[in-house]
Parts: C-alpha cells; structure tokens; sequence
C-alpha cells in the first residue's frame, strides 16, 4: 500500500493550563480529502498547525509523507503549503502580482505555476487589481488558487470558507474537491458538517481534543441512525 499521507498517533498538546488535544489519532491517504469537523475550541487549528511544523508536538507521533514533523520538519515543508484561517495578502500588490511573489518560492516554471493559479483564482480582469480592493470572497479565492497552483502533495486548508457567502463557499468547494490526484491529498478544517458532506472522503469529528468519529460521513450518519452528520455528532457527544 502506498505510505499514508499524514499520521498522526496518539497527539497530545497542552498550551499552559489548557489541554487543547487529548490523544488524537487519524490518517490521511493520498488522494484522499480529509476533514476535521468540530466547535470552536475543538482543536482542529492546534492539529493541522502542528501538521504544518509551526507548533510543537507534544506528545505522540506526527508524519507528513513518513517525515516526523519534528525530527525532519523541512521534508515535510517541501511536501506541503498551508493556509491558514486568518491569511492575508499583500495589500499593494496586484491579485497577479501576489501570484507571482509566492510562485518565486517554488521550484517549477513560475509562468506556468502563475498561470495555473489565475485560472483557479478565476477573478477574470480583477486579477489585475490591488488585492486591497478584493472582496473576502474575492481574497480567499486568490489565497486557495496561491496555496494549490504550486501542486503540493498536501494542502492543509483551516476553514477555507468561513464567513463566505453561498456563491464563493460553493466556489472554493469546488477548486478543492478538483484538486486531488492520485497522489495529491487534502486535510481541511470545517464546522460547517453540511460542507465535509459534500467535500470530504472521510472524516474527524472533533470535540474536546479527541475524535469521536471518524469514517465516510455516510457512514458515520448511518451508524448514529441519523438524519444527517450534525444530528450524528450530537449523538456521539451525547
Ligand atoms: N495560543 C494559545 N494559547 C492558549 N490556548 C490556546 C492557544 N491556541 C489555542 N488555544 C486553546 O486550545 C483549544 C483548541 O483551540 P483551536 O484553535 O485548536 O480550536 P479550533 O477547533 O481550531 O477552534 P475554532 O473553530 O474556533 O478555530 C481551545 O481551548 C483554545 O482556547
């Protein structure tokens, strides 16, 4: 079998009196997305920050692609991108031209890569506008399209689209539900359980740092004998 994209066994992280994950375990196999679904303070940007080698483990084992996070934590950079909830871009700079600052950093043709992520960003001429006058739509659109036009192995995406409305949710949903290839994976971070339906192969359900489901959604609504995956997560907090 192919090795798994992430590992993540047994992981512990405490951030002073607070005891943020409690033992979380899970995989995510190429190809596949994956999404961790929770409440705020689940800790589900404890875990995919910690994935993304910018917080400590603190107890258990982390890999990305068989690297550990912390003993090869530059293997695991050259093998993902991360987009964090709250990113930003560069107020002066055009949609393009941030397209093209980011493309600098990667290997590969940056023309290509540039034009890659215009066509995922899909903002038509807006693209040449200054990135201050983008809607958050419009921003989170340039973001995603900056963070996959570089073809990473793994996308970690943090409520890709939190405070979006219906059109640019369904937008970003789209760009990544077409991302995946046979060996490209993707671990999003969500409490919208309607989204993970749609988008994900399996997922985490998180509360209080532990998983207390996990699988297909379908099957995850079906063991609760639930309506749908909110109604099954009540049900395995209860
Ligand atoms: N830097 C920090 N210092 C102290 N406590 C923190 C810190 N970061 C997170 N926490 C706590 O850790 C727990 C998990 O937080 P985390 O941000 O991982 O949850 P989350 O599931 O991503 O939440 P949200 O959906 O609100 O973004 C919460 O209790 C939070 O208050």
């Amino acid at each position: 079998m192919a090795e798994p994209a992430v590992t993540v066994s047994a992981l512990e992280k405490r951030y002073g009196d607070v005891q943020a994950l409690r033992g979380v375990s899970f995989t995510v196999e190429p190809g596949e997305i994956y999404g961790l679904v929770g409440p705020n303070g689940a800790g589900k940007t404890t875990t995919l920050r910690t994935l993304s080698t910018l917080l400590t483990v603190g107890d258990g084992d982390v890999t990305v692609f068989g690297a550990d996070v912390e003993a090869e934590p530059n293997e695991v950079r050259k093998r993902i991108r991360y987009l964090p909830e709250d990113a930003g871009s560069y107020d002066n700079l055009s949609g393009r031209q941030y397209l093209e600052f980011v493309a600098d950093f990667y290997d590969g043709d940056p023309d290509a890569t540039v034009e890659r992520g215009v066509e995922i960003a899909d903002l038509a001429d807006r693209i040449e506008s200054k990135t201050s006058e983008y809607s958050k739509g419009m921003t989170r659109k340039l973001l995603l399209a900056s963070t996959i036009m570089t073809e990473p192995d793994l996308a970690i995406l943090d409520e890709p689209t939190s405070g979006l409305d219906v059109e640019n949710a369904r937008a970003i949903r789209d760009i990544i539900k077409d991302f995946p290839g046979a060996n490209r994976s993707v671990l999003l971070s969500s409490h919208n359980m309607l989204e993970v339906q749609y988008l994900c192969d399996r997922i985490g359900l998180l509360n209080e740092g532990e998983i207390v489901a996990e699988g297909p959604p379908e099957e995850i609504i079906e063991r609760y004998d639930a309506e749908n995956l909110e109604e099954a997560f009540l049900e395995a907090v209860a």
